[in-house]
Formats: C-alpha cells, structure tokens, sequence
C-alpha cells in the first residue's frame, strides 16, 4: 500500500545536537503511529518537519508523495492540551466552526452549509450536548474533542497529535483516544501520534518510533519496547517490564525526565 508519509534519509540537527539522522519512514494511511522518548530527544521536531515548520538538514520528508509544505490540505493537527482561560467568550460550536471555514478569508458564503458541517462533526466527538457552552467553562476533556473535532474538520488524509492526552484525566484520555483511533479505522486517516507515555493507546499502537540521544528505532510496541531495545538506546540497564497489558521502563537515567508510568504503576507491577 503506498504511504501517506515518507521520509528518506533524513536528518535533524541544531548545531552540534543530531536529533535524528538516516531516517527512512513509511506511514500508511490507517497506521496508528506512536513518536516517543524523553524530554528533549525530538517528539515535537518530528512533527514540526511534516508539518512544513522545520528544515531537514538532509533527507527529504513528503505528504501525499509531494514535499511537506505548510498549511497543507492533507494534515489535522491537535495541539497539547492547553486550558482556555474560564471568561474565554468563544462558543464550543465557535471553535469547530474555525476549523470549517478559519482558513478562507473574509465572509462565510454558506453559513448554512458550515453549520451542517459543525453539527456533524460535534455529534462526531460527542459534543453536540455542550455546542453552545463557551469553551471555558468546559471541562479539559471536552475541550480536548472539541480539538480533535476541529482537527478533522478538511478530512484529514494524516491527523499529527502533539501530545494531546497531556494533563486529561485517565477517563477522558481513554475517550479522546479512542475518539483518534476511531476516526483512524473508519476514514483510513494516518494517526502520528507524540506521547510520553504508551500505555493510554497501547491498544491502537501499530508502530512505534523511539527517539533517545541521538538515535531512533522503529517497529512495532513488541519490537522496540524491550529491555535490549531500550537499554541500547539509552545506553544504560533500562529493564522494561510487560504487566496487565502495560509497559512500565524502570531504571531511566537520572537526566531523563520521561516515563512510561513508571511512578504510577510501581505498586502495580510489584
Ligand atoms: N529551532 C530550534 N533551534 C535550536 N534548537 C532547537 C530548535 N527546536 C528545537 N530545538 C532543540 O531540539 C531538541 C528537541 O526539541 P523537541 O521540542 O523536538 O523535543 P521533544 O522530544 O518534543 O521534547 P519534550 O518532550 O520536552 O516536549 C531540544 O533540545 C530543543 O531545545
């Protein structure tokens, strides 16, 4: 099947800092595609280079089978999680409706038609009920699937989700995932997923990339999520442990700030 995202030999560096290089990347459209490692190691750079914001500094990266450019058509995006300040006028429908008809200037031709578009696409995420609460008075999970219903406002063909679950709690991060991973089944969209932790869409996960220290791996969770894997990654004993369908990496070094659980699931896995 032909991918929906290519990258060939590429690499990021600032400076003397190498992010990634020799990065060769196929995504294909219904993948399920999950961008982890620790603070710092690049998650957010990767999507700044599909999203046409950041240069390669060789390789080439395409949408589509064309080179990444901005503002393209083809791409959803979903910010990190962000509260809107609780006087915040804007309505629910308001925000979506950005979505719809934000990036065509001046008057809105078919009110009518943006409004029918609106409506389906909150009943889509499941906030018709609050359509007219404005936004900051929502809660952060309901306005995290009023981003993800604007996100998929064009059709998205590649839906990038910048660490969307982020500061939601484990109810709303279980709905706003399987929210992206329902729109991934059913409309064949490419989910990038970045994230610092696995286990809340461990169920949907088809690959994995891992970035640390200047190197990657690529493959499915069983792959790359391994004590071997991880430990030569970081260059340390990293012991990674399968429990109850989750994975918890115990012994990250000390500068590292990520985790997948580990302090939550301490007791779990004992
Ligand atoms: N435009 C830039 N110029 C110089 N350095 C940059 C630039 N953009 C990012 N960096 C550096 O590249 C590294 C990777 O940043 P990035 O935000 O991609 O990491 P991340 O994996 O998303 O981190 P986090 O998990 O903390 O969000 C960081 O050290 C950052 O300071």
């Amino acid at each position: 099947m032909e991918s929906v995202v290519s990258l060939k030999g590429a690499c990021l560096k600032f400076g003397q800092r190498t992010l990634w290089e020799d990065l060769d990347l196929d995504i294909r459209p219904g993948e399920f595609f999950a961008v982890l490692g620790p603070n710092g190691s690049g998650k957010t750079s990767f999507l700044k280079v599909l999203l046409g914001l950041q240069k390669l500094h060789s390789g080439q990266a395409e949408l589509g089978g064309r080179p990444v450019e901005r503002g393209s058509s083809l791409i959803g995006y979903i910010p990190q999680q962000k509260s809107f300040p609780p006087d915040t006028p804007m309505r629910a429908r308001d925000l979506v409706a950005l979505g719809v008809d934000g990036h065509r200037w001046g008057i809105r031709l078919q009110p009518g038609r943006t409004n029918r578009k609106v409506d389906q696409l909150l009943e889509m995420v499941g906030a018709s009920d609050y359509a007219k609460v404005p936004v900051g008075q929502l809660s952060g999970g309901e306005q995290q699937r009023l981003r993800v219903a604007q996100a998929l406002a064009t059709g998205p063909q590649v839906l990038l989700c910048d660490e969307p679950l982020l500061s939601l709690d484990l109810h709303h991060q279980q709905a706003v995932s399987a929210l992206i991973h329902q729109q991934s089944r059913e409309h064949d969209t490419a989910v990038v997923f970045v994230t610092h932790e696995i286990n809340p869409i461990i169920e949907y996960v088809d690959r994995v990339l891992y970035l640390a220290g200047g190197r990657f791996r690529v493959g499915t969770p069983d792959e790359v999520m391994t004590t071997e894997v991880l430990s030569d990654l970081y260059g340390s004993n990293v012991e990674v442990i399968h429990a109850n369908g989750r994975i918890v990496v115990v012994g990250l070094p000390d500068a590292t700030t990520h985790h997948h659980g580990a302090d939550s699931l301490a007791g779990e896995v004992a």
